[in-house]
């Protein structure tokens, strides 16, 4: 045998053994991506299963609307559709209606009144909100309220793709949030309502330097904010639309100090993952009742209760 065909036999070997080694691997590693992706859309959709089955099941006294609510609904309307002339003591009050139960007046229209002050009240001051993950300013009225605002940064038909955290948070969520809150008598939930508030004229004559440090001019000349959060990045700015108008919620700010109640339903930045990340019985133990308050909190032991009715409690998860 010639030298020459001993290294063609040698190298069609080789190629033999490499191309073995590598259908081998292929085949016996599992692709993490699409295998994640079907178990979380199994369990999306047992978890829609689940819900419809419990629906089929209620009993007959939730299905019923029930006549006690509508003189609740129709004052809240009347409130929220008020003109409202006096607003300067709705501000003395706000110390008196906040408590660890409740941080929005149910009476006399206040909820309405609450948001209309905050819309029509002039704008003192306007600074960064630095608290939490995402771009926030701190808004102080004349009358020396704080408010936060949160600004829009999708139109409301936008979808998100991605887990639930994707994107930028959604300021229409604050404000539906304090709606159902109002609606639901669950009124642990800050009063927050759509705002309109033109950049020129309203935000940079009172911007503290703070503020107008985090800003920058867009390629139309438009002064756009990047804030300062700590997810905020100079490159992604929010911008006024082309009337020059940046729309957000106005979230009433609250001094008090209040008992913290971590939320079981929170995201995890460490490795240590949460259980409704490990356990997707978790998610739909709380999903599939009727929950009408969240979060009651035993601190002694340790449990999460869902209150179902209104006199009986569940406990779901310790933690
Ligand atoms: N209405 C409010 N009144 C007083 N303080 C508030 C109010 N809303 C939020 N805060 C404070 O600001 C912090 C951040 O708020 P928030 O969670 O709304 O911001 P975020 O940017 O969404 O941050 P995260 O990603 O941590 O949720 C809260 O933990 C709380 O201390
Ligand atoms: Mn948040």
């Amino acid at each position: 045998m010639s030298m020459n065909y001993m290294f063609g036999i040698s190298v069609f070997l080789l190629c033999l053994v490499l191309l073995n080694i590598y259908f081998f691997y292929n085949l016996s590693t599992t692709k993490p991506t699409p295998l994640i992706q079907s178990r979380k859309a199994e369990a999306m959709q047992n978890v829609h299963k689940e819900i419809n089955d419990h629906f089929a099941h209620l009993k007959k006294q939730y299905k019923i609307k029930t006549s006690k609510f509508i003189p609740v609904q129709q004052a809240l309307i009347a409130s929220l559709n008020s003109t409202i002339t006096e607003l300067e003591n709705i501000w003395n009050t706000v110390d008196n209606w906040v408590d660890n139960e409740s941080l929005f007046p149910d009476k006399n229209g206040d909820p309405g009144r609450i948001l209309h002050a905050i819309k029509s009240s002039p704008i003192a001051l306007v600074d960064n909100a630095p608290k939490g993950t995402q771009l926030k300013l701190l808004l102080i009225l004349e009358s020396k309220q704080k408010v936060l605002f949160k600004p829009k940064r999708y139109n409301l038909t936008e979808v998100i793709k991605g887990p639930v955290y994707a994107g930028f948070d959604r300021y229409n969520s604050e404000v539906f949030a304090y709606y159902l809150g109002m609606v639901l008598n669950m009124r642990w939930i800050a009063p927050a309502v759509t705002m309109r508030i033109n950049v020129e004229n309203d935000i940079l004559p009172v911007a503290t330097l703070g503020l107008k440090n985090t800003m920058v001019k867009n390629e139309v000349g438009a002064t756009c904010i990047y804030g300062k959060c700590y997810y905020c990045k100079i490159n992604e700015t929010v911008c006024p639309d082309n009337t020059g108008v940046l729309e957000g919620a106005a979230i009433l700010y609250l001094e008090k100090q209040f008992k913290v109640h971590k939320s079981p339903w929170r995201r995890s930045y460490s490795r240590k993952k949460m259980d409704w990340e490990k356990d997707t019985d978790f998610l739909l133990v709380l999903t599939a009742l009727p929950i009408w308050k969240t979060s009651l909190h035993d601190p002694k032991d340790k449990t999460y209760g869902v209150l179902i009715s209104n006199d009986e409690y569940q406990y779901v998860k310790s933690i």
